[in-house]
C-alpha cells in the first residue's frame, strides 16, 4: 500500500479524488486536510467531513488549515462548485468532529511518526497549507516520498490564459514548494484536461445502485452542467484532482517528463504561471517533472472500482 496525506478544497473534483483513495486498495489514506479555495475553509473543511460521514471513515483524521492564502487575499470558483463547494448533491450532515489540530501541524506529525520517505503528499489544491509547514519543519522535505499536486499547467491555463487555480490562487506557497528538493510531480492541465468522463462512464457509475454512486452522478453532473454553459460546449467536463492519485496508485497511467519548474509572482498577465522549461535537457539534479499523457479510460475503471468497493 501507499501511505497518503490528502490536502484538498471539496470541490467536485476534490471529492472524487478522495473516493479513489479511500476505495482503492493500494492507498492507506493517513489523514484529509482542508486548506482554502474552492470554497472558504469552513465549507471545504464540512465538505471534506460530509464525505468522511457518507462513507463511513470515521477513523480518517481531518484537519482545517490555513483560511487565506500567505499574501494575496481569497479567491474562490464558487462559480465551478457552488455556493456550498458541492453544489448539487446531499450529503449527511457530518457527526463526527475535526482533529483539533491545524492542518500543519497534522501534516507535520503525521510525517514524523512514520518512517522517513513512506508518505506521499497529495495537495489538490492551493499549496498554503504545504509551505507553511515546509516553513515551521523545513525537515519534513527529507521525510517525504514525494509531492504529487494537482495544479499548474506547462501550456494550460485556466484562472488566466497562463494560470492554473491552484497556483495562481498562492502562488507565494506554489513558489515556495516547487524549490524545496523533494521529488515533485506537476499533474497539470494538460494531463487533467484528458480526464473527462463518458456518457458510458456515467451509465456505470449510475448503475452501482448506492448512496455514494448517486453522491458521485450528482456532482459530475452538477459540475459537468456548468462546464457546458460557461463554455459553450456539450463536452464532459475534466474532472481534475482524481487524476493525481490514481498517479500514486499507478504512475504507469501516466506519461511524465523531467523538467524544471518555477512559479512567477512578479508578472501582470503571467502571475501564477507554472513555468517549465523545456529548452535543454533536464539536469541531473532536476526533482521535477510533469505529468503529459494519461489513460483516461483506465482512470475511469478505477474510479468506478472504488465507488463500487465503497458501496458494499
Ligand atoms: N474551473 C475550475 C475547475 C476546478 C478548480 C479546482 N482547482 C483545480 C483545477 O484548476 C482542481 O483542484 C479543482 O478542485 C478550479 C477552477
Ligand atoms: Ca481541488
Amino acid at each position: 500500500q501507499k501511505k497518503i496525506i490528502l490536502d484538498c478544497d471539496p470541490g467536485h473534483d476534490d471529492a472524487i479524488a478522495i473516493l479513489l483513495a479511500l476505495g482503492h486498495p493500494d492507498i492507506d489514506l493517513l489523514a484529509i486536510t482542508t486548506v482554502v479555495g474552492n470554497q472558504t475553509l469552513e465549507k471545504v473543511t464540512r465538505n471534506a467531513q460530509a464525505i468522511i460521514e457518507l462513507v463511513g471513515a470515521r477513523h480518517i483524521p481531518i484537519a482545517a488549515g490555513c483560511s487565506r492564502p500567505l499574501v494575496r487575499s481569497i479567491q474562490n470558483a464558487a462559480e465551478v462548485h457552488g455556493i456550498s463547494g458541492l453544489d448539487g448533491t446531499h450529503l449527511p450532515e457530518p457527526t463526527h468532529p475535526l482533529d483539533p489540530r491545524h492542518a500543519v501541524d497534522l501534516i507535520i506529525e503525521t510525517l514524523k511518526s512514520h518512517p522517513p520517505k513512506t508518505i506521499t503528499l497529495v495537495p489538490i489544491g492551493g499549496l498554503t497549507n504545504i509551505a507553511l509547514a515546509v516553513r515551521k519543519a523545513p525537515e519534513i522535505v527529507e521525510l517525504v516520498k514525494e509531492v504529487v499536486l494537482m495544479g499548474g499547467g506547462y501550456h494550460k491555463g485556466n484562472r488566466s490564459a497562463v494560470a492554473e487555480f491552484n497556483i495562481a490562487i498562492d502562488p507565494e506557497a506554489a513558489h515556495i514548494v516547487f524549490n524545496e528538493c523533494w521529488p515533485l510531480t506537476m499533474v497539470g492541465l494538460d494531463l487533467t484536461h484528458q480526464a473527462k468522463p463518458t456518457d458510458q462512464i456515467m451509465t456505470d457509475i449510475a448503475n452501482i445502485n448506492s448512496p455514494i454512486s448517486q453522491f458521485v452522478v450528482d456532482s459530475l453532473s452538477y459540475y459537468t452542467a456548468g462546464y457546458r454553459k460557461r463554455n459553450g460546449t456539450d463536452d464532459h467536463a475534466p474532472v481534475h484532482d482524481p487524476c493525481a492519485v490514481a498517479y500514486v496508485i499507478d504512475s504507469s497511467l501516466i506519461t511524465t517528463q523531467k523538467v524544471p519548474v518555477d512559479i512567477e509572482l512578479q508578472g501582470g498577465l503571467t502571475t501564477g504561471m507554472t513555468v517549465a522549461d523545456f529548452r535543454h535537457p533536464p539536469a541531473e539534479d532536476c526533482h521535477t517533472q510533469v505529468a503529459v499523457t494519461l489513460d483516461n479510460q483506465r482512470l475511469w475503471t478505477m474510479v468506478i472500482d472504488s465507488i463500487r468497493e465503497l458501496s458494499h
